[in-house]
């Protein structure tokens, strides 16, 4: 693969990449580039997980060696899975699952535990050296990284270490790329700032998009004057928010009868979910999407690439309906070898049950 094509792939459907001339400069050093994504398990995989999910697919097929960090002390300290390791780990041998069976080549990912690097002192050195690389508005300011604010009221401290202990990850683990949704930016920015202070390689940060939920931006609760980020927050498909998420567990029935029911006025890409799964979860993987259609009103038509659909869907010459049946049919071909593989596992359906039984956030 050229450099060019490497660029592309490493950069399709990203929301920002800081900077890109960083990572072309880095491409072409020749030398082996590290990354890394790092997740907090909690059990439940929604679909816009996925497209973080694909990116490290992109990065893997673009020759970087990528690391999956499984975030369970950050898990821990986020009060996730009531605060139950066990629990956590076995959620993080669940999202495992699911991204292999998504189709990423795992035995080329360098899987780590949290659990293993808080065992090293030389860890900690370098968080408390971040901590005093940082200041404390900042590191408050970042705690949206966990999907908190710092104005909430009853947070223990070990929240307000998070921050420094996802910056040290990524010195700790001597990466060259950090991936994250758009809502990871505050802790990479510190990163790129920490690293100049420290003497430390600066990362380039790719930030994927947040997919909407499939209420699409109507929730009630978006006011005036809210920050583009808390907007954006706010709509979020969530595993918080179960009507707003289609899981890869679910049923082919249930994807379905959520894709029917999600909101997608005729004519309108904004805060669309059904585009947005086509754009960032569909396209990727298929060379075409094949609307079905009565001969009545039109026939069948098949799209090529997104913008072009897109485009058609905007100009009216797509029905809503029709949008929704193509994306379900689409959408169950990806999620069916990932359902299957759940199935077959029935540890995981045990820890699904404890799981809807207590209080992740
Ligand atoms: N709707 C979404 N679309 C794409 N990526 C997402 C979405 N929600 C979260 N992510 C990404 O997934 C990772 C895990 O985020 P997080 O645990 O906050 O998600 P969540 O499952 O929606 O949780 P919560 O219920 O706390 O909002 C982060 O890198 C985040 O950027
Ligand atoms: N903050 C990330 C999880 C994470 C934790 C540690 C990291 O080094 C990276 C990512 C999230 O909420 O999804």
């Amino acid at each position: 693969m050229s450099i060019d094509q490497r660029l592309q792939l490493i950069t399709r459907n990203a929301a920002e990449i800081i900077t890109i001339d960083e990572l072309r400069k880095k491409l072409e050093s020749e030398e082996k580039l590290k990354g890394y994504i790092g997740f907090e398990p909690s059990g439940l995989f929604h679909i816009g997980w996925l497209i973080w999910t694909q990116k490290v697919k992109d990065l893997v097929e673009a020759g970087v060696n990528m690391t999956l960090l499984r975030a369970t002390w950050h898990a821990w300290i986020n009060d996730k899975l009531g605060g139950d390791l066990s629990l956590i780990k076995m959620a993080a041998d669940y999202t495992v699952e699911v991204i292999k069976n998504y189709g990423v080549d795992t035995t080329k990912l360098n899987i780590v535990d949290a659990d293993d690097m808080v065992k090293e002192k030389d860890y900690w050195a370098l968080v408390i050296k971040v901590a005093k690389n940082s200041s404390l508005a900042r590191i408050k300011r970042a705690l949206t990284i966990m999907g908190r604010r710092a104005e909430e009221a009853e947070i223990d401290a070990s929240k307000l270490i998070y921050p420094a202990m996802q910056v040290s990850d990524i010195f700790y683990l001597d990466l060259d790329i950090a991936l994250g949704g758009t809502d990871q930016r505050k802790a990479h920015m510190l990163a790129r700032d920490v690293a100049e202070k420290m003497g430390k390689k600066k990362i380039v940060s790719i930030h994927t998009p947040l997919l909407v939920g499939l209420q699409g931006g109507q929730r009630m609760s978006i006011t005036e004057g809210m920050e583009e980020d808390d907007i954006q927050a706010e709509i979020k498909m969530s595993k918080s928010k179960p009507e707003s998420a289609i899981f890869v567990s679910d049923s082919r029935e249930d994807v379905e009868r959520k894709i029917m029911g999600a909101y997608c006025p005729k004519g309108v890409a904004e805060n669309n979910p059904i585009l947005q799964i086509l754009k960032y979860i569909i396209f990727p993987r298929y060379n075409f999407v094949k609307i079905e259609r009565d001969i009545r009103y039109g026939g069948d038509v098949e799209f090529k690439d997104y913008e072009e659909l897109e485009r058609a869907y905007i100009e009216g010459k797509i029905h809503p309906m029709d949008l929704k049946k193509a994306t379900a049919r689409r959408l169950n071909e990806i999620l069916e070898p990932i359902r299957k593989s759940l199935e077959r596992k029935p540890e995981f359906e045990e820890m699904i049950q404890k799981i809807s039984k207590s209080v992740t956030r």
